[in-house]
């Protein structure tokens, strides 16, 4: 499978602005990448999933995959690199911000044989995608999900939709570190520990805290 990745090292996520600074943004950003390409190469190496992976960057970056540099919108780029012809191989786009994916998340991606498979992100967005037929396009950004659909379903596609926590939880605000925290296994999970991050439970509220002593 051809796995398009697309990553925004720049002032990467800014709904963390509140629990980090831009330094600790573009490294916690970079953590979970390499997360994202080390579940890719384990899929490759050890569980027989055959993938050719691409980081679609809007800077140069430095890591484990090949690197194409698009400093365009989100969409436009993705778009550059879906399928244009009946029988060009199936490509899918797996966002670097997901920090609790694993190979059988992965798996259980690649494995309905629909023409669009969608995995919802938890707020509306479209965290992974597979796309088989070159009618499709993405349209990023809003409730971008719901536009998949509508777009698949105006070309007349089939479309699956996988239900997963660990692909539909992305990366954006402080309240998405509880999760990593408590569920994830790799880099960024680490990342946020030396970094002085904690769960904390009060008044039946789990939160967030950075011990930064
Ligand atoms: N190639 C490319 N990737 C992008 C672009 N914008 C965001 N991304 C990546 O797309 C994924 C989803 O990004 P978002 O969560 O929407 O944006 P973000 O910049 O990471 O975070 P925010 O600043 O909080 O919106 C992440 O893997 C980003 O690194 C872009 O313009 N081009
Ligand atoms: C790119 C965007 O990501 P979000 O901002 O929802 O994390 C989307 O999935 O449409």
């Amino acid at each position: 499978m051809r796995v398009v990745v697309p990553f925004a090292p720049e002032r990467p996520k800014t709904r963390l602005a509140p629990v980090l600074d831009e330094a600790g943004r573009v490294a916690f950003a970079r953590t979970m990448l390499d997360d994202v390409l080390s579940v890719l190469s384990t899929l490759d190496r050890e569980r027989g999933v055959p993938v050719d992976p691409l980081v679609l960057s809007t800077a140069s970056v430095d890591c484990g995959a090949p690197v194409t540099v698009d400093d365009r919108q989100l969409t436009e780029a993705v778009n550059d690199y879906l399928p244009t012809s009946d029988g060009d191989d199936p490509v899918a786009v797996v966002m670097a911000d997901l920090a609790l994916v694993t190979p059988a998340a992965l798996e259980g991606l690649f494995e309905p044989d629909a023409d669009v498979v969608i995995a919802p992100g938890r707020g509306g967005g479209t965290n992974a995608l597979v796309v088989r037929d070159p009618d499709f396009r993405v349209d990023y950004h809003g409730a971008s999900v719901r536009d998949h659909r509508d777009i698949a379903r105006e070309a007349g596609l089939s479309v699956a939709h996988v239900d997963s926590f660990r692909l539909a939880t992305d990366v954006d605000e402080p309240a998405d570190l509880v999760e990593v925290l408590l569920h994830g296994t790799g880099e960024a999970a680490t990342w946020l520990r030396e970094a002085g991050f904690s769960v904390v439970a009060t008044d039946g509220r789990v939160d967030v805290e950075r011990n930064s002593g």
